[in-house]
C-alpha cells in the first residue's frame, strides 16, 4: 500500500518507540515524536524528566537502546553555553566543519543575520553572553539544518537580552524553516515561541498543546504549570 502525503517539506525528524537508558535506568521509553520542517516545538518537563537526554539522542550525540530516529540530515544544536573555541576568530568558529572554499563568505552571511556582520575577525573573549549565543546560532544556521535543536539556549541570559533573542530566533526560523525542538524550563518562552508545546513525563510525551488555539491564555498557563507539577497552579 502506498500513501501519498502532499507536504511542502516533510518531517525534520520522526522518532518511533525510542528507548534510552543509562545502564539499567530507563529514562525514555517507547517515545514517539514527529517534527515537521518549519515547525517550532517546545519541550517542557520537570527537572530530570529526560529532556536533555532526548535532545542529545536526536542530535546523535548518544547511543539509543531501542526504537528509531529518522531524520533527513544532520541536526544542528545550540546549547545553554555558546561553546565557542577561544583561539579561533568569530568567522572561523561559525564556519567550523564547512569546506574551506566559500567558508568565510558563508560565515559572514550567517553573522550578518544575527547582527554581528561587522565582527568577523573579532574573538570570542570580546563578546557579551548574548552576542556569544548569537554566534552559536549563526554556527548552527550556517549548516542549513533541517532540524535545529535548542537546549535552553536563553537560560543564562538576562531578561532583556532573552526577549531580544526570542525575536531574533523567531525571525531566523521563519526565514530558514528548519524544524525546531526547544528544550526550556520557561513556560512563557514556550508560549511565545512555539507552534506546539510538549510536556514530557515518565519517559514519554505526556501532553501536547497548540498555544495558537487556546482561547484563555491565563488558564492555559495554569494548565501547563499544573502539568509541570507546580503546586497550586491549577486553581489560578
Ligand atoms: N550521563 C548520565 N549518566 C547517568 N544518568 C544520567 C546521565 N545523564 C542524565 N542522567 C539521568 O537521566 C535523567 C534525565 O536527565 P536529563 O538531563 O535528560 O533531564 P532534564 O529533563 O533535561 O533535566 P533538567 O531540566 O534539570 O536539565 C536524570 O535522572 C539524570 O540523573
Amino acid at each position: 500500500m502506498s500513501t501519498l502525503t502532499i507536504s511542502d517539506a516533510g518531517p525534520a525528524v520522526t522518532v518511533t518507540g525510542l528507548r534510552r537508558a543509562y545502564g539499567r535506568r530507563v529514562v525514555i521509553d517507547a517515545l514517539d515524536l514527529r517534527i515537521e520542517r518549519g515547525e517550532f516545538v517546545a519541550l517542557l518537563g520537570e527537572s530530570g524528566c529526560g529532556k536533555t537526554t532526548l535532545l542529545r539522542a536526536l542530535a546523535g550525540l548518544d547511543p539509543i537502546q531501542g526504537g528509531r530516529i529518522d531524520a533527513p540530515g544532520k541536526p544542528a544544536v545550540v546549547f545553554q553555553e555558546p561553546r565557542l573555541l577561544p583561539w579561533d576568530s568569530l568567522w572561523r568558529n561559525v564556519s567550523l566543519g564547512l569546506p574551506e572554499r566559500g567558508a568565510r563568505e558563508a560565515a559572514a552571511a550567517a553573522l550578518a543575520e544575527v547582527g554581528l556582520g561587522n565582527r568577523l575577525d573579532d574573538w570570542p573573549r570580546n563578546l557579551s553572553g548574548g552576542q556569544a549565543q548569537r554566534v552559536a546560532l549563526a554556527r548552527a544556521l550556517v549548516q542549513e539544518p533541517e532540524l535545529l535543536l535548542l537546549d535552553e539556549p536563553f537560560a543564562a541570559l538576562d531578561a532583556l537580552t532573552r526577549i531580544r533573542m526570542h525575536g531574533l530566533v523567531k525571525e531566523l526560523v521563519a526565514r530558514h524553516r528548519p524544524g525546531v525542538l526547544l528544550v526550556t524550563h520557561d513556560v512563557e518562552e514556550a508560549i511565545r515561541l512555539a507552534d506546539r508545546i510538549l510536556v514530557m513525563r515518565d519517559g514519554v510525551i505526556a501532553a501536547e498543546h497548540l498555544p495558537e488555539t487556546t482561547a484563555d491564555p491565563q488558564r492555559f498557563r495554569a494548565l501547563l504549570l499544573a502539568e509541570l507539577g507546580v503546586q497550586g497552579s491549577a486553581a489560578a
